[in-house]
């Protein structure tokens, strides 16, 4: 089981030791997330944080940013449907980069397989203040619904749920047969973030 962290804006830590924290804890897969932020400073940070990968050997993507992700070399970017199409962006990039799509429906899943996508991220889970106009929740219900459509249509790209996910949510997560998750908020609010991450990566197997 994987973890991606996605980075946030808080007023306690930076976007860089965010993904310090993220990383020393032993996740191995940073998404860095800057909505709003000038695409300079989305560079500036994204030069940073990209070294800092490379230092742990994680994956680095860059969210919706997909001109950056080749400009830099970044491991790939996570595409929703409001952004680049990921049509376009294989086209682009070419298929040495990761290319990550947002699914909210099994409709949606189907779309971003036949076009290419390398994993989907599923959500959301429930209510979270991290994003704004936010699909309809999904619930454990939702994974399940959609992950059975799946096996039953032999799809078996790797899904990573988002959204609201805490520690607590993990094992019942699990179950419904998605291969990671995403985390923001729980492991940005934790006392700590660095000890949060690595009890949440053993709960994920990788302890
Ligand atoms: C792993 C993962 N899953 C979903 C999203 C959401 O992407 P998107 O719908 O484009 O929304 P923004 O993150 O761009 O606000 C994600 N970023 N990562
Ligand atoms: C980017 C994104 N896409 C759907 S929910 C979400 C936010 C995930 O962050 P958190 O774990 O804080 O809810
Ligand atoms: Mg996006």
């Amino acid at each position: 089981m994987k973890l991606q962290f996605i980075t946030h804006f808080t007023d306690r830590y930076s976007y860089y030791d965010s993904a310090r924290m993220a990383l020393e804890g032993g996740c191995r897969w940073i998404q860095l997330r800057m909505k709003e932020a000038p695409i300079d400073s989305i560079e500036a940070e994204a030069i940073r944080i990209m070294k800092l990968c490379r230092d742990y050997k994680a994956t680095f993507i860059i969210d919706d940013h997909v001109e950056l992700a080749k400009k830099l070399g970044a491991d790939g970017v996570h595409l929703g449907l409001n952004d680049m199409p990921i049509a376009h962006a294989r086209a682009f990039l070419g298929k040495n980069f990761i290319i990550g799509g947002t699914a909210n429906t099994f409709e949606n899943v189907k779309r971003h397989v036949d076009v290419g996508a390398d994993y989907i991220g599923m959500g959301p889970f429930r209510y979270t203040t991290t994003k704004k106009n936010l699909s309809p929740l999904l619930g454990l219900e939702g994974y399940s619904n959609i992950l059975s459509q799946m096996r039953a249509e032999g799809i078996s790209v790797p899904v990573v749920a988002i959204g609201g996910i805490t520690y607590e949510d993990i094992g019942d997560i699990i179950t419904t047969g998605v291969s990671g998750i995403a985390l923001s908020g729980t492991i940005l609010r934790a006392a700590n973030p660095v000890t949060e991450t690595a009890r949440i990566m053993q709960k994920l197997g990788n302890g």
